[in-house]
């Protein structure tokens, strides 16, 4: 058996009831560093749930989140965030007002107060700097100065992605950040994640088969606040009680 030290992080029995619904029910699993896990299964089955006690925008009813050896299960969000676990959400988090510089900015300053809107552009050369090489990175510097509202939906989500990695994060979750886009989108979407992770961890959910079997090293599926299987992609694929539940589904 491997050592503790061998996970980036681990869930011991997490549970979280809203009233009678288990959205997740006694999940345990870990992850390697550096591993890309997806994670899938039908809408309800508790995913997000599970990236929200994960992070922290939830309390957790019981069980254990074990990050890089310490447990964080006790942690605000904010904490958990500064210990290098950074998120996207389903639905965008942008300030939509402000530009992509701008938007990058308050990212890369969430360390010393979540968002800080007070801290000036230019008196921070560092910041400005790792602003504009995540800019780069996701695609979006020919646009550092456009708001983000003028942006359409696919670089609106490169931004939201773009805005997780600027805090130095150990372990990025994406929460379906393809969802919605024409195909062509989802692809540039998939190339960056798989370009950006080389030296992350990531857990990401998604309904789209092709980008969950084209990043990740494992596959996670949950079922009813369950998990139903963990394995390798084709493990997964093969698995008859995963078909047995996407039969006739997404
Ligand atoms: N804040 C909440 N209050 C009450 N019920 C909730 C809440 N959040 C989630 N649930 C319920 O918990 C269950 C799991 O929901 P969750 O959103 O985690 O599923 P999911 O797998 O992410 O689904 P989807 O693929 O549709 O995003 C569902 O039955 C959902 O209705």
């Amino acid at each position: 058996m491997p050592d503790n030290e061998d996970y980036i992080l681990q869930t011991i029995n997490l549970s979280k009831s809203f009233g009678g619904i288990k959205a997740v029910n006694n999940v345990s699993f870990k992850v390697k560093p550096k591993e890309n896990l997806g994670v899938i299964g039908p809408n309800g089955a508790g995913k997000t749930t599970m990236f929200n006690l994960i992070t922290g925008y939830i309390p957790i009813d019981s069980g254990e989140i074990i990050f890089e050896n310490n447990n964080i299960e006790k942690l605000p969000a904010r904490k958990r965030s500064l210990t290098g676990i950074s998120r996207t959400f389903q639905t965008s988090q942008l300030f939509l007002d402000l530009t992509i510089k701008e938007n990058l900015f308050l990212a890369a300053n969430k360390n010393q107060n979540t968002y800080n809107i007070f801290i000036p552009w230019n008196k921070d050369k560092e910041k400005i700097e790792k602003s504009i090489e995540i800019a780069k990175e996701i695609g979006l510097y020919d646009n550092f100065n456009v708001k983000a509202k003028e942006l359409p939906h696919g670089k609106r989500r490169l931004l939201g992605i773009g805005q997780a990695l600027i805090s130095d994060s150990k372990l990025l979750m994406l929460d379906e950040p393809a969802a919605g886009l024409p195909a062509q989108e989802r692809n540039t979407i998939s190339k960056l994640i798989k370009k950006i992770t080389k030296e992350l961890t990531l857990i990401i959910i998604d309904h789209d088969m092709d980008i969950i079997f084209d990043l990740a090293d494992r596959v996670l599926v949950m079922n009813q606040g369950e998990i139903l299987a963990i394995g390798d992609p084709e493990e997964i694929q093969n698995n008859e009680e995963v078909q047995r539940i996407y039969v006739g589904g997404e």
